[in-house]
């Protein structure tokens, strides 16, 4: 059985005198301790797919389950690392006070709880910055951060939501490694949401192309890459060229075909 099921899943907004269908039909599985991420064209519905697999949202249609049972808002051992770290972590915490937010909701006691904490930040290299404020750290801390309150929580499943998107390259550079180098150390599954290609190919072990609202999964790819990754290696070796041009032509694919029934369209109004 696997850990993680999104079965046909479908979520349509109706607004006023507006409905967009953004998901159509979602399905795919995640085993324990895999690293899959997600790509596809800019508003396809990744972060509609996400809240609807962190419970935050109900589907219109179809099911989430997480060890065989429906989630329906959620659940305890899920976490999600959202883009903007600057809304997630409260200015008027520090550091410690806002990975150690979560841990309530665990009822732990005092003791656990900072040990909990303080390994998060060790594992992230944030050691040293329990007592500063996440206004005096730098903007790739500050993601650092908010993925030490993920760990803390020892998730069984990791939600990411396009986190490196707001950081320059060479952090975000970093940022992936450590999300390997936690992936591969904790065994957490993870369920990683981007719109870079290279980054979809580089971290995972299978990337998952979506198609262009009203989203079905387009493909869902093995990278056969080796688990020993690196930067500079990984990213110019031949394998690596070939998985990202197939990404990035089924992309350039799911735009060409961006509403090619009339009556499919993702945006319709209503009389
Ligand atoms: N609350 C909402 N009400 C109505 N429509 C919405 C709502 N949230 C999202 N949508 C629509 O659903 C579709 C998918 O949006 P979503 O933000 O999930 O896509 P995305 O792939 O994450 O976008 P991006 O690539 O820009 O990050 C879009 O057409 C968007 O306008």
């Amino acid at each position: 059985m696997s850990l993680l099921d999104i079965r046909s899943l479908n979520k349509t907004y109706a607004g006023r005198g507006r409905t967009v269908e953004a998901l159509r039909d979602i399905t795919f599985s995640l085993d324990a301790g895999e690293l899959v991420c997600l790509v596809g064209p800019s508003g396809c519905g990744k972060t509609t797919l996400l809240k609807c697999v962190s419970g935050l949202l109900d589907p219109t249609g179809g099911e989430v389950r997480l060890k065989g049972r429906p989630i329906s808002g959620p659940p305890p051992g899920m976490a999600v690392v959202f883009q903007e770290y600057g809304r997630s972590l409260f200015a008027w915490m520090t550091v410690r006070q806002n990975v150690a937010l979560p841990l309530r909701r665990k009822k732990l006691g005092k003791a656990r709880q900072t040990e909990l904490v303080e390994r998060a930040l060790d594992v992230v290299g944030l050691g040293d910055t329990h007592d500063a404020y996440p206004w005096q750290l730098s903007g790739g801390m500050q993601q650092r951060v908010a993925i030490a309150r993920a760990v803390a929580y020892e998730p069984e499943v990791l939600l990411m939501d396009e986190p490196f998107a707001a950081v320059d390259a060479q952090t975000r550079a970093d940022l992936e490694d450590l999300v390997r180098r936690l992936w591969r150390d904790l065994g957490v599954t993870v369920l990683f949401v981007t719109h870079d290609i290279d980054e979809a190919v580089y971290l995972g072990q299978r990337t998952i192309v979506l198609s262009s609202s009203p989203t079905v999964v387009r493909e869902d790819l093995r990278i056969d890459l080796p688990d020993a990754r690196d930067q500079l290696h990984t990213r110019s070796a031949p394998r690596f060229a070939e998985l990202r041009a197939r990404v990035y032509e089924q992309i350039q694919r799911a735009k060409r075909e961006r509403h090619p029934d009339p009556g499919a369209e993702a945006v319709t109004t209503r009389p």
